[in-house]
């Protein structure tokens, strides 16, 4: 039994307590249930976007505790005006340390900004709950889905007005569970059944995910020159938590990677035209 399958089978039952607590037509009654979404794939796009989808993660099963100190608000406050594109907030308690009130809180604290609920979508209703707490996307991992049910939830949650990030990590999950209701496909560098990072996973899938997509490199991400390698390779979008959250003042780090990246994105492009 991998960690995935751990996480995947308590999430079943917290799937059936909450049902069990809240009814869909209570979901769908809350209050940010019928607001409009930000679209994550228009401010990637946008002109001038630094593409960086910020996480906000306490802990993981991979590093244990990052940071509990930090308030959520604050934080993802701090890291849109700092340069993020898009939010992520793990929703995910046993394992990340994460909770629907953290989603909720970056919700009220960024109006305009689109929201990843981050975790592990294996149910309909899930998507009901990431609306009802003010999400704008939602993540489907492959490798925890069929790719019939990464078909029905991801038209699902574009019926309910959300993108979908697809995860995937090798070729055969990307070739088996794409489809047209995906927005966004990302490239785990993380193998979540043994935690081993590889940036080269992103740069060997790059060419094979389809342009209509948007393209975002997950994980293991600290370093501008990495993202630079991996912008070349094709990828608009960066998922990164740990090396901000990491720190006492993740906004702050995210800024200065923004620096960096842009420092040497201009000194790339400039060697490219003189070679
Ligand atoms: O903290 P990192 O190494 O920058 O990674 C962020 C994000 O990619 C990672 O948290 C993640 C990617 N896919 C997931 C699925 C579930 C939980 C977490 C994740």
């Amino acid at each position: 039994m991998t960690i995935l399958d751990t996480i995947v089978a308590r999430k079943w039952e917290e799937i059936a307590e909450r049902k069990a607590a809240v009814s869909d037509s209570e979901l769908r009654a809350m209050p940010l249930f019928g607001r409009s979404v930000n679209s994550a794939r228009a401010s990637i796009l946008a002109a001038g976007s630094t593409g960086i989808i910020s996480e906000f993660k306490r802990k993981s099963p991979s590093k244990g505790i990052i940071n509990d100190r930090v308030d959520v608000a604050e934080t993802t406050r701090g890291y849109v005006a700092a340069g993020a594109a898009v939010l992520s907030v793990l929703t995910d308690e046993p394992f990340f340390g994460g909770t629907p009130a953290d989603l909720q809180a970056a919700r009220v604290a960024n109006p305009q900004t689109p929201i990843l609920r981050k975790d592990f979508v294996v149910d309909a209703y899930q998507l009901l709950e990431a609306k009802a707490w003010g999400a704008d996307l939602v993540l489907l991992i492959a490798s925890c889905l069929t790719p019939e049910q990464v078909r029905s939830l991801s038209a699902y949650a574009h019926e309910l007005g959300m993108e979908v990030l697809l995860e995937v990590h090798d070729a055969d999950e990307l070739q088996r569970s794409l489809c047209d209701t995906v927005d966004l496909v990302g490239v785990n560098n993380r193998n979540l059944k043994t935690f081993v990072t590889d940036i080269n996973t992103s740069v060997q899938l790059a060419r094979l995910i389809p342009d209509q997509f948007v393209k975002v490199t997950e994980s293991g991400l600290h370093e501008a020159s990495t993202m630079v390698r991996l912008h070349e390779a094709g990828y608009q979008a960066f998922l990164i938590g740990e090396a901000f959250m990491k720190t006492d003042d993740p906004a702050t780090a995210l800024g200065h990677l923004v620096t960096d990246y842009r420092e040497q994105l201009v000194t790339s492009k400039t060697i490219h035209q003189i070679v």
